[in-house]
Order: C-alpha cells, then sequence, then structure tokens
C-alpha cells in the first residue's frame, strides 16, 4: 500500500479523519506534530514560542525527508503547513481535505475543550490573519493534491469512507 498524506488547513479534521481510517483499514497512522512533539519532548506551542516558526519548519523538513525514505503502508497525517515540503509527492497519495473557513472554525469553536484547541494552535490566534492564511494557501492545497475532498457537513467516518474509495483507483 501506498502512504497516504492528508493535507489542510489546520482544524479541517485530518487528526479525526485518520484516526477513522485506521478502524476501517490495515494502515497504521503517524502524525507529524506527534513526531515533532516528541522528538523535541515540548508541545509546538512551546516551539513556537521558544524557537519560533523557522525552527519548527526546519523539523518539518527532517520528518518529511525520514518519511520518504522509510515509511511505507502509512497513513500520514500532517500540520497544516507541512503541504510545503518538497518530497511531499514521494512521500505517497496526497490527499487535500477542505472546507471553508467559517465552517472549519465553528467545528473548532463548537468543541468543548474549544479554548484549548485555539490555543495550542499559535497561527490561529490572530483570526484575521488566519484567515488570509487561509486563503493564501487555498490554491496551494489544490495544486499539491492528487485528490481533494470536501469534508464540510460530513462526519469524519463519511469523510474516511470517501477517502478510502477515492484512493483505491492509486493503489
Ligand atoms: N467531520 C467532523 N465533523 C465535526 N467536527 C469535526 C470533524 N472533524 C473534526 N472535527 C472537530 O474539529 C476539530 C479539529 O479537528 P482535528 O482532527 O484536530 O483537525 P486537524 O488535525 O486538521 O488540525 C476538533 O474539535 C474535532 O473534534
Ligand atoms: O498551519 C500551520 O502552519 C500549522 C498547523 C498546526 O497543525 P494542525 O493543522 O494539525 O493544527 C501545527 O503544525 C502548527 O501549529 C503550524
Amino acid at each position: 500500500m501506498k502512504n497516504i498524506v492528508l493535507i489542510g488547513f489546520m482544524g479541517v479534521g485530518k487528526g479525526s479523519v485518520a484516526r477513522e481510517i485506521i478502524k476501517l483499514s490495515d494502515y497504521m497512522s503517524v502524525d507529524t506534530d506527534d513526531l515533532i512533539e516528541s522528538m523535541e519532548n515540548r508541545v509546538i506551542k512551546k516551539i513556537f514560542e521558544q524557537s519560533g516558526e523557522a525552527y519548527f519548519r526546519n523539523l518539518e523538513k527532517r520528518v518529511s525527508l525520514w518519511l520518504g525514505q522509510n515509511v511505507t503502508n502509512t497513513l500520514i497525517s500532517t500540520g497544516g503547513g507541512f503541504y510545503k515540503q518538497d518530497n511531499l509527492k514521494e512521500i505517497g497519495i496526497v490527499v487535500f481535505l477542505n472546507s471553508p473557513f467559517e465552517k472549519i472554525l465553528k467545528r473548532i469553536k463548537n468543541h468543548p475543550n474549544a479554548v484549548k484547541k485555539l490555543k495550542k494552535r499559535p497561527l490561529l490566534k490572530d483570526l484575521k490573519k488566519a484567515k488570509e492564511l487561509y486563503y493564501e494557501r487555498l490554491p496551494q492545497y489544490t495544486a499539491v493534491a492528487d485528490i481533494t475532498i470536501d469534508v464540510t457537513d460530513k462526519s469524519a467516518l463519511d469523510c474516511a469512507k470517501e477517502l478510502l474509495l477515492k484512493v483505491k483507483q492509486y493503489a
């Protein structure tokens, strides 16, 4: 099985869809943010605060090279900026999860742990800037993706089912 690389804006549901996919398939899953946090023994928010965004992006680069060289049969969920890695397409089939900015925000805000969910994402601190970032990235996500899935008003389980059907043609 080729790897699947899930990309998309912060909070669109990459982690949630990944958790449904592993229930429905033989894929194992890893998350690039989780790998970075364990490499550093610090959460993303602290890495941004203490070492800056450029340092974080460098860690993403190391992770992308490692994934490309060592990982197979795996579903890889990524941080919202990971799609910029040069070797993305070499890692696996790239699947873009998309939804309008307002819908993504609404989902995060509806969560019982909303304050915590917003706080752990440094680039969501300023919502005006986050919106600009969304519109800057949208065409780039689309351009790099092999498959796009609109996740608006769908459960993570339904998104996972749709994804597995669509990746079949790339297997
Ligand atoms: N399909 C969905 N329907 C409703 N809420 C969802 C869905 N997918 C994710 N969420 C909620 O949206 C928030 C962000 O999801 P998450 O999987 O952490 O996103 P990402 O990994 O892309 O940052 C969480 O609060 C999660 O419970
Ligand atoms: O969009 C981004 O540049 C980022 C998204 C975050 O991941 P999620 O998409 O899982 O929130 C995390 O990697 C970091 O805060 C930077």
